[in-house]
């Protein structure tokens, strides 16, 4: 039986459920990376309840993040990003996505670092490019030359995920094989 098989990543899954305890999995990484989107296969698979940073600032600043960028800027933004995620990271039973920024606070870091599994998504920044091209949402991307800003982005901030416990690389593959390999380079984490 290969690991492709559904029973198989199920049993994988269940194995992982089990060997995480009360620790959440926070994902971290670029944006574009697939936190988001894999995040949710990922708590599918492991019957965790998904939140996402991003999300949960729109829902409490009821405004979208680039409202909030433009009307209240980045700091602010950066505060109650950081405000979110240690508030939900109390609930142990998580799958945490945040936002592409959130690690870089030395603070945040940390903290994630002590209360969870950390996942770098980690993506070629061509891959990344082709993906946040296809939505106008990233207010960071609004440049007049945005492939420059997130090449400058992905030089400042990849060795600052590389803090993060686990790396996996977010290919140009199905959503759910990525999820698959960071159930697999999870478990490889846990059992060393
Ligand atoms: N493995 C994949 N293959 C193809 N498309 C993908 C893959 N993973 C993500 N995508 C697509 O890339 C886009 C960005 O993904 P997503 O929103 O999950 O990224 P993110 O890391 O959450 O970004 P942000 O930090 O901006 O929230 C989405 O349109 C998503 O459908
Ligand atoms: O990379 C970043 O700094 C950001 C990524 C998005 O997820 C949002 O959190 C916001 O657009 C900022
Ligand atoms: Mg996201």
């Amino acid at each position: 039986m290969s690991r492709s098989d559904p029973a198989k990543r199920q049993a994988r899954a269940e194995e992982l459920a089990a060997l995480l305890g009360g620790r959440p999995i926070v994902l971290v990484g670029m944006m574009g990376a697939g936190k988001t989107t894999v995040g949710r296969r990922l708590a599918a698979k492991l019957n965790r309840l998904f939140l996402d940073s991003d999300e949960e600032i729109e829902k409490a600043a009821q405004m979208s993040i680039p409202e909030i960028f433009e009307q209240r800027g980045e700091a602010e933004f950066r505060a109650g990003e950081a405000r979110v995620i240690a508030r939900v990271l109390k609930d142990p039973d998580i799958i945490l996505a945040t936002g592409g920024g959130a690690f870089v606070s030395e603070e945040t870091r940390a903290l994630v670092n002590a209360e969870a599994i950390s996942i770098w998504l980690k993506a070629e920044a061509d891959i990344l490019f082709e993906r946040v091209s296809r939505r106008s949402n990233r207010p960071l991307l609004k440049t007049a030359n945005p492939r420059q800003t997130l090449e400058k982005l992905i030089a400042e901030r990849y060795p600052i995920y590389a803090d993060a416990h686990v790396t996996v690389l977010s290919r140009d593959v199905p959503q759910d094989v990525v999820a698959a390999d960071v159930i697999e380079a999870v478990l490889a984490h846990l059992k060393n």
